[in-house]
């Protein structure tokens, strides 16, 4: 969609920067929550759960199936379990969370259940997770497209059981089908079958999160997920600070030498966002987890990395500003799936590191990236919050550097221009 906001003129670190930021809750683990407390059996206090179009989006899909959403106090929300009901319509937006966790709920609402999102959301992979609920006895109208837009014809249960998938286009499919398993008549056992699944931390938080909500899940066999039938009891879901969203404040100090703190880092977590911790000691950060929270410092010295990020796709973009700003060359693979998040990450990070000067390459499942000066100049966003965040990484070492639409860093950090202003002043 074209973009006629001016462009967002990065930053330039005039001096190392020196801060403590907390920053909102986790994307991932809020509409998680939604759709947990959605399902439980009783009304459920989400703490802090994130507010951003991503997640605004989960919440307005599930009001429409009849699930009561609404402020509790300052920070918490308050969700009011309904059986699902159609017709309804759902606006996916380009949240995979939406497009993937949504569709097996549908499935046990009563009436039809309409998906469409963003012109990209039609793009994204959503096929094995369809074939997937049809094998586990869903009726779907997706005019054999096996993409969206499409319809859920809910009637009010779905068999479940076993079935297997293909999963290493998205981990969501899987994580999808353990979300809404415990409320299928049969409970649900996913198999997957193919290329390794992405995004492993994100299987392990909705395992976890389904463990806490009182549901029996066997993830003991590699690639065999079992959830029984029965009640999903939320109660109270407390989301943390969004880890991922941490790494271009955590790369500002890297790429300055100066000191970042992100307050309430928590001590145990299935976020992605913690491996971080070791990546950017790897490119040349000392890091310390204490009651202070996560703090990196630069050493004035930011080298490249050869890293497999399969497990951690969602921090390539970050791992590949920094890289561009390192003095010796970086190898990241394992992420041919990021061809098809919000754009394709792989090419998008290669094109616009090369127009600011650097030297970039597309591998089939990743990029190289040599160390070269950078120049100012546009860094486009691609409708993507994780490019525009990436822009203002580089922007801070490279004057000039304007980010094309900043405000796409609302799918899952609307706050972020503010955070950043705060950060380098
Ligand atoms: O389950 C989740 O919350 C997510 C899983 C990952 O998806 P993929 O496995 O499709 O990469 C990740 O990239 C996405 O940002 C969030
Ligand atoms: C891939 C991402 O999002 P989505 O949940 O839309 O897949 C992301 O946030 O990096």
């Amino acid at each position: 969609m074209p973009n006629s906001a001016p462009h967002w003129p990065a930053p330039t670190a005039a001096r190392p920067v020196d801060a403590t930021v907390g920053l909102p809750g986790s994307k991932s683990m809020t509409n998680r929550a939604y759709v947990l407390a959605a399902l439980s059996e009783t009304p459920a206090l989400v703490r802090r759960p994130l507010r951003s179009r991503d997640t605004d989006l989960m919440a307005g899909a599930l009001r429409a199936l009849g699930t009561g959403i609404a402020p509790h106090g300052e920070e918490d929300v308050l969700v009011t379990p309904a059986a699902p009901q159609g017709p309804a319509t759902v606006d996916v937006g380009n949240a995979g969370t939406v497009m993937r966790f949504l569709p097996p709920l549908a499935a046990l609402a009563q009436g039809d259940v309409r998906f469409d999102g963003d012109p990209r959301a039609r793009e994204r992979p959503v096929g094995p997770l369809i074939a997937a609920l049809r094998a586990l006895g869903a009726d779907i109208d997706d005019g054999g497209r096996g993409a969206l837009p499409l319809v859920i014809r809910g009637r009010g249960a779905l068999r479940g059981g076993p079935v297997t998938l293909d999963a290493s286009g998205s981990s969501q499919f899987v994580s999808a089908l353990l979300l809404s398993g415990a409320r299928f008549t049969e409970g649900v056992e996913v198999r997957h079958e193919g290329p390794p699944v992405p995004s492993q931390p994100h299987l392990d938080m909705t395992v976890r999160m389904l463990r806490a909500a009182g549901v029996q899940v066997d993830s003991g066999t590699p690639d065999v997920w079992r959830v029984a039938p029965g009640p999903v009891k939320a109660g109270e879901i407390a989301v943390e600070p969004d880890l991922s969203n941490a790494a271009p404040f955590l790369a500002a100090a890297l790429v300055t030498g100066g000191r970042i703190t992100v307050r309430d880092w928590p001590r145990a977590t299935t976020q992605p966002g913690d491996a971080l911790r070791g990546l950017f000691t790897e490119m040349g950060g000392q890091v310390a987890l204490d009651d202070a929270g996560l703090t990196l410092r630069g050493t004035g010295r930011v080298r490249g990395i050869t890293a497999d990020l399969r497990d951690v796709g969602e921090l390539t973009p970050t791992i590949a500003a920094v890289a561009a700003l390192a003095e010796t060359p970086s190898r990241l693979t394992g992420i041919a799936h990021l061809r098809r998040h919000e754009t394709d990450r792989i090419a998008a990070l290669v094109r616009e590191v090369n127009a600011l000067g650097g030297d970039a390459e597309e591998l089939p499942d990743g990029l190289l990236i040599r160390p070269r000066p950078l120049h100012g100049g546009v860094f486009r966003s691609y409708d993507d919050h994780r490019m525009a965040t990436s822009g203002a990484v580089i922007g801070l070492a490279v004057p000039g550097v304007e980010v094309e639409d900043i405000a796409t860093t609302g799918k899952t950090l609307p706050d972020f221009p503010e955070l950043w202003a705060g950060i380098t002043a």
